[in-house]
C-alpha cells in the first residue's frame, strides 16, 4: 500500500491574484482523492505543485508518510493522452522507461496493455485508435512506471460518457493501493471513483478546500445506488454555488 501524502502550502499567488490559500491536507494512503472546483480555481495549480512543475513557495511541505522524498515516485495522466504519434501503442507504453534510457520490461507493457482491453493492437499507432481507445493506452502507460503516488488532471474529460464509465471502472482496479489525486469536472465520477472528495472553494485570499460528504459504500460505487446519486446532487449543487 502507497504512503499517505503530507501537505502544507501558506498559499499560493499567481500573475499578481492570490489562487490558492493556506492549506494543510493529508491524502490518504491508498486511496482516490477527488478534488472538484470552478473553472480557474486553482485546481491544476495544486497537482502542478505537486508534481513539481510549479515552484513551492517558501513554507511549503510536500511531505510522504515514509519520509522519502516524492520526487521520482509521480505518475502523471492529463486531459490530453499525449502519445507520440510515430511511436506504436507498445512502444508509447514504453516510452518512460526509453526516455530514462532504460529497456521497458516488456512482459508488463504487454499485461497492462491486455488490461486496459488492447490486447492484439500492440503496433497500432495513436492515428489508428479511437478516442476512448487513447485513453487506455493513456492509463497503461501512466501505470506502466509503477509508481505509489498518481496524480490524474481530468484524465477521462475527452471521451463520451459510456467510454468514461467504462475507463472509471478499469482505473478503479488498476489504481488499487496507490495515493491518488484526481483533478474532474464530474461530480459522478469523483463519487463514484473516490474515498474523498474536496470542492476547492475560491475566496479573497486564494481558494481553500472543503470536504464533501461521501456515500457510505466504498468505491468502485454504482451509478445508481441511490446515496451516489443523492450525494452527487449536493455535489452539483455546491460546485454551482462555488462557480
Ligand atoms: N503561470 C501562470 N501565471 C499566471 N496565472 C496563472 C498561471 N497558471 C495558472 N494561472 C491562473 O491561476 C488560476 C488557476 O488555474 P488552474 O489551471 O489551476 O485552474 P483549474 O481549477 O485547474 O481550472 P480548469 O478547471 O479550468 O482547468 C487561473 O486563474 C489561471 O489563469
Amino acid at each position: 500500500m502507497a504512503p499517505s501524502l503530507g501537505v502544507s502550502l501558506p498559499g499560493i499567488r499567481l500573475g499578481g491574484r492570490a489562487v490558492l490559500g493556506r492549506l494543510a491536507l493529508d491524502f490518504a494512503g491508498g486511496e482516490v482523492t477527488a478534488l472538484l472546483g470552478p473553472s480557474g480555481v486553482g485546481k491544476s495549480t495544486l497537482l502542478r505543485l505537486l508534481a513539481g512543475l510549479l515552484p513551492a513557495p517558501e513554507g511549503t511541505r510536500i511531505a510522504p508518510a515514509d519520509g522519502l522524498p516524492l520526487a521520482g515516485r509521480i505518475a502523471w495522466m492529463g486531459q490530453q493522452d499525449l502519445l507520440l504519434p510515430w511511436l506504436t501503442l507498445a512502444e508509447n507504453v514504453g516510452l518512460g522507461a526509453r526516455l530514462r534510457g532504460q529497456r521497458p520490461d516488456a512482459a508488463r507493457a504487454r499485461d497492462l496493455i491486455a488490461a486496459v482491453g488492447l490486447a492484439g493492437r500492440e503496433r497500432a499507432r495513436p492515428a489508428e485508435l479511437s478516442g476512448g481507445m487513447r485513453q487506455r493506452a493513456a492509463l497503461a502507460r501512466t501505470l506502466m512506471e509503477d509508481r505509489p503516488f498518481v496524480l490524474m488532471d481530468e484524465p477521462f474529460s475527452a471521451v463520451d460518457a459510456p467510454t468514461r464509465h467504462r475507463m472509471q471502472s478499469l482505473a478503479a482496479g488498476l489504481l488499487q493501493g496507490r495515493t491518488v489525486l484526481l483533478v474532474t469536472h464530474d461530480p459522478l465520477e469523483a463519487l463514484r471513483l473516490a474515498h474523498r472528495v474536496l470542492v476547492l472553494r475560491p475566496g479573497e485570499d486564494g481558494a481553500v478546500p472543503e470536504d464533501h460528504p461521501m456515500p457510505p459504500s466504498p468505491p468502485l460505487r454504482a451509478a445508481h445506488d441511490p446515496d451516489v446519486l443523492a450525494a452527487q446532487a449536493a455535489l452539483l449543487e455546491r460546485l454551482a454555488e462555488a462557480a
